[in-house]
């Protein structure tokens, strides 16, 4: 796995975005900046082999490199369920498909905002929803639950604000611990920051329960969250 030493120079000034720099290095980025990145993996596995259905398909929207596509894969082994990894970044699929070239699992280059949801039995956001322009948030959840199966899910990881500025700050704070902790300087983390500005917009548990209900799921809890990051579970 290649280090992430990419904000040691200056680069991303017209903000972050998923080039071949991210790609070349992203498995390092996200397991060194998400807590909780490696669990959330895991409990795809666990959640797809509880509830991947026969002959249904199975979504990873934003899948880049693909983690969560092969842990929808393993979970759900023996059912003959499609599996299907989307993403719009062309350098991540680029590496995506080189990556999993012997696996059976479809990649395609395209914005999950046009992705066709049928005959789903599980579908994964882990950390995209955020990239995702706020007002487009509740057609692409209400899109996912139409297309879900009935007793599907849709496993939602985020990362996430909080309403009370100070508790906002602290939990901020923790995280940037967590991303020095993880061998990243304080310029780095201050040059990510910089480049994340209006480019991942994070909302709180509350927003996005409330759009998860008015989108039509019957019930959702929050599994997973250490800091600013969490991850739902949400029924059909
Ligand atoms: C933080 S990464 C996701 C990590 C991945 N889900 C995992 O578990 O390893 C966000 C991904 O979402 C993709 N993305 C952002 N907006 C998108 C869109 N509108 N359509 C498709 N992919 C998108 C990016 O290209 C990037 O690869
Ligand atoms: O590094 C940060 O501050 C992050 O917010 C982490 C985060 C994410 O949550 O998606 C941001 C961009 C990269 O995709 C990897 C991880």
């Amino acid at each position: 796995m290649k280090h992430d030493a990419i904000y040691t120079e200056a680069i991303h000034d017209q903000g972050f975005t998923f080039d071949d720099k991210v790609v070349s290095v992203f498995a390092d980025m996200i397991s060194r900046s998400v807590p909780g990145y490696a669990q959330t993996l895991q409990m795809v596995e666990l959640l797809a082999h509880r509830y991947a259905q026969q002959d249904s398909n199975l979504f990873d929207l934003g899948c880049s490199l693909g983690a969560a596509t092969m842990a929808l894969s393993r979970g759900s082994a023996g059912r003959a369920c499609r599996v299907i990894g989307v993403d719009n970044s062309p350098a991540m699929v680029s590496r995506c498909r080189q990556m999993l070239c012997d696996e059976a699992v479809e990649i395609r280059c395209q914005d999950i905002l046009d992705t066709e949801i049928d005959n789903a039995s599980v579908v994964v956001l882990n950390f995209v929803l955020q990239f995702i322009d706020v007002q487009q948030r509740q057609i692409l959840l209400e899109h996912i639950h139409r297309g879900l199966r009935p007793g599907g899910i849709l496993i939602l990881s985020e990362k996430i604000a909080f309403t009370d500025a100070e508790e906002n700050k602290r939990q901020i704070e923790l995280h940037e611990a967590f991303k020095r902790a993880h061998g990243y300087s304080e310029l780095e983390v201050s040059r990510k920051r910089t480049a994340l500005e209006n480019v991942l917009i994070p909302e709180t548990l509350t927003t996005h329960h409330q759009r998860l209900g008015d989108a039509g799921f019957s019930a959702a809890s929050t599994w997973f969250q250490c800091f600013n990051f969490a991850s739902i579970i949400a029924w059909k």
